[in-house]
C-alpha cells in the first residue's frame, strides 16, 4: 500500500500575524516551480489563520490546519473556537489530542472524541495526536496506553471519516526534548498502532491510514526515520519554524 506522506508544521503558541507573513514569504520563495512527493500542513495559531489564508489560500502544494477546536457548535464557552467556525477560513486540517492539550488543559479521551466527531461533521481532517510518557512506556504500559487513545478518540468514525483522519504518534518524552524515538522505537509502536486501527475498522481501513509520527523530528534525521514502512510523515514543532528547516525535513523524509 503506497499512503503518501503529510508533513505538517504545528506552530504551537508562536507567530503571530506578522510573524506568519514572514514564514510564508520564505517558504513560498522557496518552493515556487517546486512540486512535492507529499502533503504539505501549516498550523498556526488561530490569530494567524486569516494570514496564512491570505497567503497560502491559492497555493495548492500547501493546506492549513487549526491546532484545536471545540467540542461544541456554539455558545457560552469562553475563548473556544468552533470547527463550523474554522471551515471559514477554508483550512483543511485540525490537529486534535495533542498531548500538550493533554496534560496542560486537562483534554480526556472522551472530549478529544467529540472534538473528532465534530471536526467530521464540517469535513474538516483530524490530525489526532497520540502517545505515551516515559513514565508510561518504562512501566511498560505503551500498549495499553496507545490502546486506550485509539479506541476512545476514534469512537464512532465512519470508514469515510477514518480515510480523513491522519494518525500522530508522538511519544511524549521526544516532545521538544531533543530526544527522538529510535527508528525501530518509532517502527514498533506505529506498526502496533496500525494494528489497533485494524482491530476497531478492519484492514483495508487501517492499510490506507497514515500516521505521522511527531517529537523531535529534525533535517538530520527525517530520512532515517521517513523510512520505516509504518511511517507516513511528521508532525514537526520546533524545526518547522523555520522556513529552510521545515522544508530539507519535507524534502529529506519524502520517499
Ligand atoms: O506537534 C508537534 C510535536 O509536539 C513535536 O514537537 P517538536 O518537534 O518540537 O518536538
Amino acid at each position: 500500500m503506497i499512503r503518501k506522506p503529510i508533513f505538517a508544521a504545528n506552530w504551537k503558541m508562536n507567530k503571530g500575524p506578522s510573524e506568519t507573513e514572514d514564514f510564508a514569504d520564505g517558504f513560498l520563495s522557496k518552493i515556487q516551480h517546486k512540486t512535492f512527493p507529499a502533503d504539505i500542513v501549516i498550523a498556526p495559531p488561530f490569530v494567524s489563520l486569516a494570514k496564512a489564508a491570505e497567503k497560502f489560500g491559492n497555493v495548492s502544494a500547501v493546506a492549513l490546519a487549526a491546532q484545536n477546536c471545540s467540542e461544541h457548535n456554539s455558545g457560552a464557552y469562553t475563548g473556544e473556537v468552533s470547527a463550523m467556525m474554522l471551515k471559514e477560513f477554508y483550512l483543511h486540517y485540525v490537529i486534535l489530542g495533542h498531548s500538550e492539550r493533554r496534560a496542560i488543559y486537562g483534554e480526556t479521551d472522551e472530549t478529544i472524541n467529540a472534538k473528532m466527531l465534530k471536526a467530521r461533521e464540517v469535513n474538516l481532517r483530524p490530525i489526532f495526536c497520540i502517545g505515551e510518557t516515559l513514565e508510561e512506556r518504562e512501566g511498560g504500559k505503551l500498549e495499553e496506553v496507545l490502546r486506550r487513545q485509539v479506541s476512545i478518540g476514534m469512537k464512532d468514525l465512519t470508514e469515510r471519516d477514518l480515510l480523513d483522519t491522519v494518525i500522530a504518534y508522538e511519544p511524549v518524552w521526544a516532545i521538544g526534548t531533543g530526544v527522538t524515538a529510535s527508528a525501530q522505537q518509532a517502527q514498533e509502536a506505529h506498526a502496533f498502532v496500525r494494528s489497533l486501527v485494524a482491530e476497531q475498522f478492519g484492514a483495508e481501513s487501517a492499510a490506507k491510514i497514515r500516521i505521522q509520527y511527531g517529537g523531535s523530528v529534525k533535517p538530520g534525521n527525517a530520512a532515517e526515520l521517513m523510512a520505516c514502512p509504518d511511517i507516513d510523515g511528521a508532525l514537526i514543532g520546533g524545526a518547522a519554524l523555520e522556513p529552510q528547516s521545515f522544508l530539507d525535513i519535507i524534502v529529506n523524509g519524502s520517499k
